[in-house]
């Protein structure tokens, strides 16, 4: 591809050298400054689209055989409605001339001096009606009769086929991009706008192939045709008249496009904005922006009103103009055939009626030049995501031949772990520590020293920048990470649920696999563990209720109760509990802390608390500060050390009874 790249760029490079000076001269002369147009950025468009072609070549052409033959047979279409449309047009000028009888008729003047005028009249004995048929036979059958038809039918085997792959390619890298990546770039909008961007690129190519080449196409037969058959002055005027109207219509789209150009960025941003706002309603409602955020709106939505009118004027201003280079062009070559139809050329009124038609044929091919130049700079620009996307190779990815975690007995050590999310900062320094099978292992320290960290470095959401994690022996970044992610139950933090019913959201902590297998006995089982049987039978549709966007209409411990009915349902190895508990109210924390432990019995667990009570039971505690471990062993023997642990612990007890005596 990037041979083929450098090949583009160089034929490229020598036309920007010719056209910029055109487009120099037009800017000199007809654009203020600050419209100016950036020339090099166009024939950088041009070349990426070749480049972008022929990156997404794999996708956009036809994989299946049915998508094949449809494909096969819509440019075969394309390709015989060509001579047709044109003898289409033959057929036409025979009828008329069949009709109409040419005659010389020499007239004296008074000065004794004679002339020949020709005369023409109609005479319907000759006249065929069979060509006149057969031209409507033609009319209906080809280009934009059956025949489009029959294209656009088929067409739609194509485009499922191949934007259908498309899509769902750009799905699958959405899905297998690290944590770090969807963090930094946004996934809902993009995703979006990625898949528009790739029907986008389809639905031009789709144009390009059926209608844009072929209307050039046949434009060009039709030139030829025209210097074959008639004299050279025509095809001269012709040839003139189209070149004018290239230029015209290329420079006119380009002052058009410099008109979108100015504040299209701004308002676009600041319409963002709104959409966000809208998104954001709840903190809008706490702050009391109401007010603010629809005068924003409003600004945003005026100035977009004023642009999109400002291109319009220039649309229509551009057409004008393009109609006069048209009309003007047009009018001298049919006032050329018309003397000659007069005079003794050899041309017939048949011919003059067929120039005309040819004449209003070859405005098609220059509406669509306007249209592929709007559409390809769009194109272009998001096409251009799609390819970066498909080029990004996952930061986390399996080794080729990577094998399956075996968990055997679930021991879980780190051995010098350290990691930095950003180089500029190092999140955990030099970590060691082991997790017996079957034992719980406490995390505790205070707020950012690193203990989410340490939890989705073994869900390894991240790879460490030294260091090796391991369990049973196994380096975590050696294996599959199905079967790693698939030995771990995690209770996170931020338990964000999907927009489903209960039962589906708790069926989720399943494998797929075994996902269709299980009862509703099953899920409630689950829910009941998890304390939160109870209150899904006081909801009106019990475990069919919607728990709505991101479990937004349930409460923040519900959601977590729900989170942990997900994980006993998956029953895993390994558990990771991160403030599994933090949510809920002292009674609720009580009931499913025992809980907890019946689920910790016989698995290794690495429970996340900031409440110290609620992980006294651990075999281990390890103390975290500033991503370095400062303190290990058993909440007894913690406290009779005296240390960070002990204070810790002091002050959450001072705490309490504070509490106690004000309440
Ligand atoms: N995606 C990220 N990018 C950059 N820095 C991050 C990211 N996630 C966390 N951090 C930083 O890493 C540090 C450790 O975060 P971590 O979530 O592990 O802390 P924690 O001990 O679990 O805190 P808390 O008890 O408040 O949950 C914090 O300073 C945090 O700002």
């Amino acid at each position: 591809m990037d041979l083929q790249a450098t090949k583009i760029k160089l034929n490229v490079s020598k036309l920007v050298v010719g056209v910029t000076s055109i487009v120099s001269l037009f800017e000199f002369f007809v654009l203020p400054e600050s419209n100016s147009i950036d020339i090099t950025l166009i024939f950088h468009h041009i070349q990426l689209f070749f480049t972008l072609a022929l990156a997404l070549k794999p996708y956009f052409l036809p994989k299946s055989y049915e998508a094949r033959v449809s494909a096969g047979i819509c440019v075969l279409l394309v390709l015989i409605d060509l001579p047709l449309d044109l003898y289409q047009q033959v057929l036409n000028k025979r009828v008329v001339d069949s009709m109409t009888f040419t005659s010389s008729v020499t007239n004296n003047t008074d000065n004794d001096e004679s002339h020949t005028d020709t005369k023409i009249e109609l005479n319907f004995a000759n006249f065929r009606w069979e060509l006149l048929l057969f031209a409507a036979f033609l009319d209906l059958t080809s280009h934009y009769g059956i025949s489009h038809n029959v294209r656009t039918y088929l067409w739609r085997n194509v485009e499922s086929d191949s934007a259908g792959r498309l899509q769902v390619e750009i799905y699958t890298k959405l899905q297998h991009q690290s944590v770090r990546w969807h963090l930094e770039e946004g996934t809902g909008g993009r995703l979006t706008k990625l898949q528009s961007a790739s029907s986008d690129f389809t639905y031009f190519l789709r144009k390009m192939l059926l209608k844009v080449i072929p209307e050039w196409l046949y434009l060009f037969v039709s030139i030829a045709h025209l210097a074959i058959r008639y004299p050279w002055r025509i095809t001269c005027i012709v040839l003139l008249t189209t070149g004018f109207l290239v230029i015209a219509k290329f420079l006119l789209s380009l002052w058009k496009s410099s008109f979108e150009k100015i504040n299209k960025k701004d308002s676009k941003a600041k319409m963002k904005k709104s959409v966000d706002a809208l998104l954001n309603y709840e903190t809008v409602k706490y702050f009391c922006k109401e007010r603010y955020e629809v005068d924003r709106f409003k600004e945003a939505f005026q100035e977009s009103i004023l642009i999109k009118f400002n291109s319009k004027f220039a649309s229509t201003t551009s057409w004008f103009l393009e109609n006069v280079v048209r009309t003007v062009g047009q009018t001298a070559a049919k006032m050329w055939c018309y003397w000659m139809v007069l005079g003794d050329s050899g041309l017939t009124l048949g011919d003059y009626v067929m120039l005309e038609a040819f004449f209003w044929s070859t405005y098609e091919p220059f509406e669509s030049m306007s249209w592929m130049y709007e559409w390809g700079q769009k194109v272009i620009i998001n096409a251009a995501d799609v390819a970066d996307l498909l080029e990004l190779t996952p930061e986390i990815c399996d080794d080729p031949n990577a094998p399956n975690l075996e968990v055997a007995e679930g021991e879980v050590r780190f051995e010098n772990v350290s990691f930095s999310y950003v180089p500029e900062r190092e999140v955990l320094s030099e970590i060691s520590f082991r997790v017996e099978a079957g034992k719980t292992m406490a995390l505790v320290g205070p707020t950012g020293s690193g203990k989410s960290t340490v939890m989705k470095l073994i869900f390894r959401l991240y790879n460490s920048s030294s260091g090796r994690i391991l369990i049973d022996n196994q380096d975590v970044t050696k294996v599959t990470q199905a079967s790693l992610r698939g030995a771990i139950g995690v209770v996170p933090q931020d338990c964000v649920l999907f927009d489903d019913t209960i039962t589906n959201n708790i069926k989720y902590g399943k494998s797929t696999d075994e996902m269709s297998q299980i009862t509703q006995d099953d899920v409630q089982h689950a829910a009941k563990c998890a304390c939160i049987h109870d209150a899904i039978l006081e909801f009106p549709d019990k475990y069919d209720s919607k728990v709505g966007e991101r479990g937004l209409k349930l409460s923040g411990g519900e959601k977590q109760r729900i989170a942990i009915a997900r994980t006993v349902l998956k029953n895993p190895p390994i558990l990771i509990l991160d403030e599994a508990t933090s949510a809920l109210d002292t009674k609720t924390e009580r009931k499913i802390q025992s809980v907890i432990k019946n689920i910790c019995k016989n698995r290794t667990s690495l429970i996340v608390a900031h409440r110290l009570s609620t992980i006294t039971h651990a075999d281990e505690i390890i103390v975290l500060k500033a991503g370095r471990i400062v303190e290990s062993g058993s909440h007894e023997a913690l406290l009779e050390k005296g240390g960070e642990y002990a204070s810790m612990w002091l002050e959450q007890l001072e705490k309490k009874d504070h509490e106690t005596v004000t309440s």
